[in-house]
């Protein structure tokens, strides 16, 4: 395949509902969505994730965007591609940048199943025909606000819930939350808001029977969740912590968690997930799919990925209709009884929806093969 044009998207999404995480409250989400454009005009779309600001990781979307602008785009534009693996190797010299690079590289996957016409999930290697899920809750302003939520959740048949905890709203939030629902799959994220001082506040969570507990330390430490693992019974899920095969190899030698949530834009793309998918695989540590409050492209990408074997555990790939009163997809993601059913259509297997996506559309940027990478070295 050759790229001719990669257009960025910026589009400026309010959320139904504000999302509290232990770093703070988001109210709009600011979604670039990447199209990758082939010499026959066939499109491809991907997502880029990063947050708008640099809280969850260092990456935030304008970052993203000035890297893929100025780099990733390109970097790939003329070039001939074989196969989408080759994606990740182009852009191994330029470190990190994971959630930039997965925008584009994500693309590129979706335009690659749409030329040979087969649905992205069968191309990733994905055998299943429908998916579990779960849905990630915010904190709330009291705990009892939280009660409400849960029960239209699971009434919805969601697979799991996912409440957030951070110091001060842990162990009695998490007791109040199983009086109400003494049988749910519950499990918490702490977004790293823990250390090893707060060891006793994490022992004591083991008595809640919590499907796992999600990053409570450090969101780049591998070696103290090691020691906390042997500390706590509660199955530690590391999030933040993996962006790289090689920080998954490192904590499941360590013994830093015993299940891994994999994100896509985290670990810098497809090809990145699927090595991660086999290593954890061949390591009996199960993986679920986590969300970054995606629009439909994302949310498709994410369903496809699931659909590894090895995804044993529900993600938070919950319907479209949990952030937006419109996605940007026709038709939207939707799970019954916490299960979505996987697209057969190439690609992605919906529709980016023109119409839509412009109700959000904040500017598009072009970027064409006069653009070169805006280099000071090069060879
Ligand atoms: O996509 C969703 O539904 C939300 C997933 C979610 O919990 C998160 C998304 C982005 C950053 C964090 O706040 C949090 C997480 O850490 O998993
Ligand atoms: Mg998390």
């Amino acid at each position: 395949m050759k790229i001719e044009t990669v257009k960025l998207h910026k589009l400026k999404m309010k959320m139904k509902t504000p999302f509290t995480t232990s770093f703070g409250t988001q109210i709009d989400r600011y979604i670039t969505i990447v199209e990758v454009i082939d010499e026959d005009g066939l499109s491809g779309f991907g997502e880029t994730v990063a947050g708008e600001d640099p809280l969850y990781s260092e990456e935030f979307m304008d970052s993203a965007v000035i890297a893929t602008k100025k780099y990733f785009a390109p970097l790939l534009i003329n070039k001939e591609i074989n196969h989408p693996k080759e994606v990740t190797e182009i852009f191994k010299p330029f470190k990190r940048n994971n959630m930039a690079k997965s925008g584009i590289e994500t693309a590129v996957w979706d335009l690659y199943a749409k030329q040979i016409g087969e649905p992205l999930y069968k191309v990733l290697g994905g055998k299943k025909a429908e998916v579990e899920v779960g849905i990630s809750l915010g904190l709330e302003e009291t705990d009892e606000a939280i009660i409400p939520k849960i029960e239209e959740k699971v009434n919805e048949g969601y697979k799991r819930i996912k409440v957030k905890i951070k110091p001060g709203r842990d162990i009695e939030y998490v007791r109040f939350i199983r009086k109400h629902f003494p049988d749910i799959p519950l499990m918490v994220d702490a977004n790293s808001a823990y250390t090893l001082d707060d060891v006793e506040t994490l022992k004591a969570l083991d008595e809640f029977d919590l499907m796992m507990i999600e990053q409570p330390l450090g969101s780049t430490d591998i070696v103290d969740h090691a020691t906390l693992q042997k500390q706590i019974k509660t199955p530690i899920c590391l999030d933040e912590s993996i962006d790289s095969y090689e920080n998954a190899k490192a904590a499941i030698e360590l013994g830093s968690c015993e299940i891994i949530n994999v994100k896509i834009g985290r670990v810098g793309g497809l090809t990145e997930s699927i090595k991660i998918h086999d290593l954890a695989k061949g390591n009996n540590i199960p993986l679920w799919c986590g969300g970054m409050l995606e629009a439909g492209v994302g949310r498709l990408t994410n369903i496809a990925i699931t659909t590894l074997s090895n995804f044993t555990l529900p993600g938070d790939t919950a319907s479209s209709s949990r952030y937006w009163d419109m996605d940007i997809i026709t038709p939207e993601v939707v799970a019954k009884d916490g299960v979505v059913t996987v697209s057969e259509a190439p690609g992605i297997g919906a529709e980016v929806d023109f119409d839509k996506l412009n109700e959000y559309l904040i500017e598009t940027d072009v970027i064409t093969k006069n653009d070169q990478p805006q280099m000071v070295f090069f060879n």
